[in-house]
């Protein structure tokens, strides 16, 4: 038992969220990481992590043909700099993200036995209102970011509209208990989503993003934001211009962190591979298809730490 003590607290079937109700002083050893790995050493490792600002786009200019080219521009740069960007002025009422996220803590308050009657019948109808609210609205920006996002690769607006239309949206809806020891252990470990793109809100800050040089960077809450991610689909359409980033989800001391992910990707076995309009003698065709089936398959397993990640299994050897 170690150094875990005997009460049932630490049973592996307990939850992280029912650990921290009960009030454990220390993390359980087996959410600890190993050194390389824990949070708090690779922030001390890398005091870089304040340099230039993360990006924050204004996106209310797409609508107005004279100015939307300044905008595809400036998510040009984000994408093709950290596969990352914040944006204001999107057009999402910020009651239906206050509601989002309110409505996913009083879920995860909840006792365990009422939270897995309402998992396993109906979304309860409030649930399924709010939450429903903010998924309909982020898919119509998505939409519109979308629709930006290819053209400042210089593809169609247009391109694969069909399958875009009859894509699939996931709200992964995320509860971080408040953590004794925050440096040793993360809430999620870093990875890169494999949509096409991602667009995530979070109640307190602790979403970090791996930059070009490795270090991580944590992303700040900014009032009225949207976080936006590029995902593995959009690296290999893009043929690499731009690539998914690597992001991770830190724990803090104080406060339960809800994050909310509308993880947006082309249809289940639709095969994606890179726009031809992007494979030239300078960019030879640098992936094969992928598709969210195969990415499922991938991660579905014991061993998806050994098998690495999806995206390296599309690429091709130069
Ligand atoms: O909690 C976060 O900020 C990250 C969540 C995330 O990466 C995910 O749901 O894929
Ligand atoms: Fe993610």
């Amino acid at each position: 038992m170690g150094d875990e003590g005997k009460s049932s607290e630490t049973n592996s079937f307990t939850s992280a969220v029912s650990l921290s109700q009960i009030g454990v002083a220390q993390v359980p050893r087996r959410f600890v990481l190993p050194p390389s790995e824990q949070p708090g050493r690779s922030l001390r490792l890398n005091p870089s992590n304040t340099t230039t600002p993360l990006p924050v786009i204004d996106i209310s200019s797409l609508h107005n043909p004279s100015l939307r080219p300044q905008v595809i521009e400036e998510i040009h740069v984000a994408c093709e700099e950290l596969g990352f960007f914040q944006v204001i002025n999107h057009g999402i009422p910020s009651t239906y993200v206050n509601d989002a996220i309110n409505t996913a803590t009083e879920f995860f308050n909840l006792p365990s036995e009422e939270k897995m009657h309402l998992a396993s019948a109906d979304v309860h109808k409030p649930v399924r209102e709010k939450m429903g609210n903010y998924a309909k609205a982020v898919q119509a920006l998505q939409k519109q970011l979308m629709e930006a996002v290819l053209q400042s690769l210089g593809l169609k607006a247009d391109y694969l509209h069909e399958d875009f239309e009859k894509g699939s949206q996931v709200m992964a809806v995320n509860c971080y208990p408040a953590c004794p020891e925050p440096d040793l252990a993360l809430g999620i470990p870093p990875h890169s989503d494999y949509g096409s793109l991602t667009i995530l809100i979070q109640s307190q800050p602790g979403l970090q993003i791996m930059d070009k040089n490795k270090n991580w960077r944590p992303v700040p809450l900014i009032e009225g934001a949207l976080v936006v991610q590029v995902g593995d689909q959009m690296e290999v359409m893009s043929n690499g211009r731009y690539k998914s980033v690597l992001h991770r989800a830190t724990l803090n001391k104080e406060r339960t962190r809800i994050s909310i992910a509308s993880l947006h990707s082309l249809p289940l076995e639709k095969k994606v591979g890179p726009a031809p309009e992007l494979i030239d003698d300078e960019h030879p065709l640098a992936y094969n298809e992928g598709s969210l089936k195969s990415f499922l398959d991938h991660i579905s397993g014991n061993d998806v730490r050994k098998k690495g990640r999806y995206i390296d299994t599309l690429k091709r050897s130069p």
